[in-house]
């Protein structure tokens, strides 16, 4: 399985993700939501290279020009609800693409245990498409790994490409072990090494569903 973290590059992404990460900065819901967007543009602009192309002839007002354009079909997929605003980013630039929306949350016990509840996926036929599915956190990896089943459940695709911001190490293993590996690629952010009693990502940045649409009940 390939796995690219876009953050062990120097670029301009890593001030995305300082700021996603950052307690001073991630307080302001606007620019927090908008950084993963950003990010998401940026993961749209890399993923687009791995993607089949042919050349297509446009008309301008004075002649004809050959350009070699994406010829996949693609469908941007995320998880409700941290993942709308990186779904948002990818969609800015794959803007013809379909989409696909799956609810998986962790559904909290008096135990301070949780396990991860899908209630809904909305999804085209994904068959011989291209799937981006998108979710900024990748902790364990049991809501990833719980969407791709359900996206499975809509048709065989020609690829998968697994999308997060800030991923655990034992949630990228747990995907690496638990997905195919000849037509899954995993982009990550960053890798954090470790996950804290409440599986939260440390250092990671919080709770990003919290972070872009404030707190909610259970
Ligand atoms: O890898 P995992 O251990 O499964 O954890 C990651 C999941 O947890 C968060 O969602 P959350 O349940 O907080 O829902 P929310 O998006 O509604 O906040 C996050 O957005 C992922 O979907
Ligand atoms: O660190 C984490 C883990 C799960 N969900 C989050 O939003 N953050
Ligand atoms: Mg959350």
């Amino acid at each position: 399985m390939v796995i690219h973290t876009l953050g062990e590059n120097n670029s301009l992404f890593n001030r995305f993700i300082a700021e996603i990460r950052d307690v001073n900065v991630q307080n302001d819901p606007l620019r927090f939501r908008r950084n993963l967007e950003r990010v998401g543009e940026i993961y749209a602009y890399e993923i687009s290279k791995t993607l089949d192309f042919a050349d297509q002839s446009v008309e301008t007002p004075l002649g004809t020009a050959v350009t070699s354009l994406p010829k996949d079909e693609v469908v941007v997929a995320s998880i409700l609800r941290a993942g709308l605003p990186l779904h948002n980013g990818l969609l800015n630039y794959f803007d013809r693409s379909e989409n696909a929306f799956i609810s998986a949350y962790r559904k909290h016990t008096e135990d301070g245990k949780f396990k991860i509840n899908f209630e809904y996926i909305s999804s085209p036929s994904i068959d011989g498409k291209v799937v981006i599915l998108a979710d900024p956190m990748l902790a364990t990896g049991s809501s990833m790994e719980l969407a791709y089943k359900a996206m499975l459940t809509k048709g065989t695709p020609k690829h998968v490409h697994i999308v997060s911001v800030i991923a655990s190490q034992e949630g990228v293993d747990f995907i690496k072990n638990n997905l195919p590996a000849e037509n899954t690629t995993i982009w990550n952010g960053v890798v954090d090494a470790e996950l804290n009693t409440k599986s939260y990502i440390v250092p990671g940045c919080g709770d990003a569903g919290d972070l872009a649409f404030g707190a909610k009940l259970g």
